[in-house]
């Protein structure tokens, strides 16, 4: 078996659609499952919507009824797809209502509402497969044997879906099913629609790779893999052949919207190999993820860097002694469930890196106790994903890059991972910073080989 899962740019519409299908009946023989996202920006619309009968209280579906009913008319399928996905129309414009009258969105009815998404997604291409002579069968995840927590909008799947999925899903494939499951949802045991955080879509595909032992995890984009950074920011970006599970889970934490955060998490317990490829360019090879590499790199694999990030710099205010004092200030963390990104401690100081979307009102007084604060808005977090081992070449290229743009790093995290280098800079300067160190690292002769290969530089 392997899975392969379309994101919403390859199923944005009738011609993606045909698109995706030309690929998978290639993939046939293997015995494939299919796991989809939203038609393109449908989770966007569902909360724009939700936003409008909230703050304005109208109601509108318009834009996501006719998307899918105009592909399902530009796929030719029969009328009878119409039918199938009215029920759910009527059951989001209800839903819709309901927020439009009551005024309130819980984080519940934000992860009820975006499903509809996926929802409809998957019966209108397991549709259009069926017309094409594909036996393809849509599911909703419940259905396939993925069940949550409840920790809504970035819920856990639990022990049982990995029972769960196999049971479902491996006698279909072997009996020449083409099963169209949707990602990023789920139900918890009481019954309630679960979503497992944006992008998430990603990780329900790696966990029907892991959980069913299959061959591989095919994650389909709209890039040629994973780039040396952000093609958006670089125009030079390029595909990177091969990474490791722990490098691209660095990379997708610290910003490169490519994966998931937590999509490598299964296939790391399986060693399943997960490649992303380009449903643009199916020829290209993709970036391969597997568990050790067995070529040797360059310095540094890929860039990518976060934004509105905010740094803490929390300074005691009594002789605890560090032990003492680091207990207190992360305990307070943990009570206001406020993760940290990056960290760095001096005996009576600690500064961490944290999301700008928290409200630390009530952190910082109860901080007060034991520290003074200083809080500094508006930073990023630049993050080089490569080979550790070489940090201090790769240090000192960077800090040569930064100083030849005037930039003053904040803060740097170094030897926690080993395959990232972490710094803080202000927001406005990161994306600078990224284009020079990847003109530095990437486009400069020499710029990424293996150690081996490099010119030996001259002792002093
Ligand atoms: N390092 C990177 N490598 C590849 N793509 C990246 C990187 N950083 C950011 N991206 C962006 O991620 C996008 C692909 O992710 P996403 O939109 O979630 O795909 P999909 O919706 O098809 O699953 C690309 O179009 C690209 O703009
Ligand atoms: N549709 C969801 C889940 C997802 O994974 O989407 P995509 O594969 O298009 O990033 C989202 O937009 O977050």
């Amino acid at each position: 078996m392997i899975v392969m899962k379309f994101g919403g740019s390859s199923v944005a519409n009738a011609e993606r659609i045909r698109n995706a299908a030309e690929i998978v009946k290639q993939f046939l023989p293997r015995k494939p499952v299919l796991v989809l996202s939203a038609m393109g920006d449908t989770t966007d619309h569902l909360l724009e919507a939700a936003e409008k009968a909230l703050t304005a209280g109208t109601v509108s579906i318009k834009t996501i009824e006719q998307l899918h009913t105009k592909t399902i008319d530009s796929l030719g399928l029969k009328p009878q797809i119409h039918q199938e996905i009215k029920p759910l129309l009527e059951e989001l414009n209800n839903l819709l209502v309901g927020i439009s009258l009551i005024r309130e969105l819980t984080p519940r009815t934000k992860d009820y509402l975006v499903s509809f998404g996926e929802r409809l997604s998957v019966r209108v291409t397991a549709a259009y497969f069926k017309s094409v002579h594909i036996k393809a069968q849509a599911f909703d995840a419940w259905d396939a044997g993925f069940i949550s927590d409840s920790n809504f909008t970035s819920a856990e799947l639990t022990k049982e879906s990995w029972e769960k999925i196999p049971q479902i899903l491996c006698p279909l494939t072997d009996a020449g099913v083409l099963p169209v499951v949707t990602g990023f949802i789920a139900k918890d045991e009481g019954g309630n629609i679960t979503t497992l955080g944006r992008g998430g879509s990603d990780l329900s595909a790696t966990m029907i790779a892991a959980a069913c032992r299959a061959e591989e995890a095919q994650v389909w984009k709209d890039v040629d893999g994973i780039l040396t950074a952000d093609p958006r920011l670089v125009k030079q970006a390029r595909p990177v052949e091969a990474v490791t599970y722990e490098e691209a889970a660095e990379l997708a934490y610290f910003g490169a919207q490519v994966l998931h955060p937590r999509a490598m998490q299964p296939c790391i317990r399986t060693g399943t190999p997960v490649r992303v490829k380009n449903s643009y360019n199916p020829a290209a090879p993709g970036t391969r993820i597997v568990a050790s590499l067995d070529k040797k790199t360059g310095p540094v694999q890929a860039l990518t860097s976060r934004k509105n990030v905010t740094l803490v710099d929390i300074v005691s205010t009594r002789m605890l002694g560090q032990y003492g004092f680091l207990e207190g200030v992360f305990s307070d963390f943990a009570k206001h469930r406020i993760s940290v990104d990056m960290v760095a401690t001096s005996e009576v100081s600690v500064s961490l890196t944290l999301d700008k979307s928290y409200d630390l009102g009530p952190l910082k007084k109860d901080l007060s106790r034991i520290a003074s604060i200083e809080i500094k808005k508006d930073k990023a977090v630049v993050t080089i994903v490569g080979d550790v081992r070489r940090s201090s070449e790769i240090l000192e290229r960077s800090f040569g890059v930064c100083a030849g743009l005037g930039v003053q790093v904040q803060m740097v995290s170094q030897g926690a991972s080993k395959v990232n280098i972490s710094f803080i800079v202000n927001d406005t300067q990161a994306d600078d910073v990224i284009r020079a160190l990847h003109k530095t690292f990437f486009e400069e002769q020499n710029s990424s080989l293996p150690a081996e290969a490099q010119p030996k530089r001259s002792q002093p």
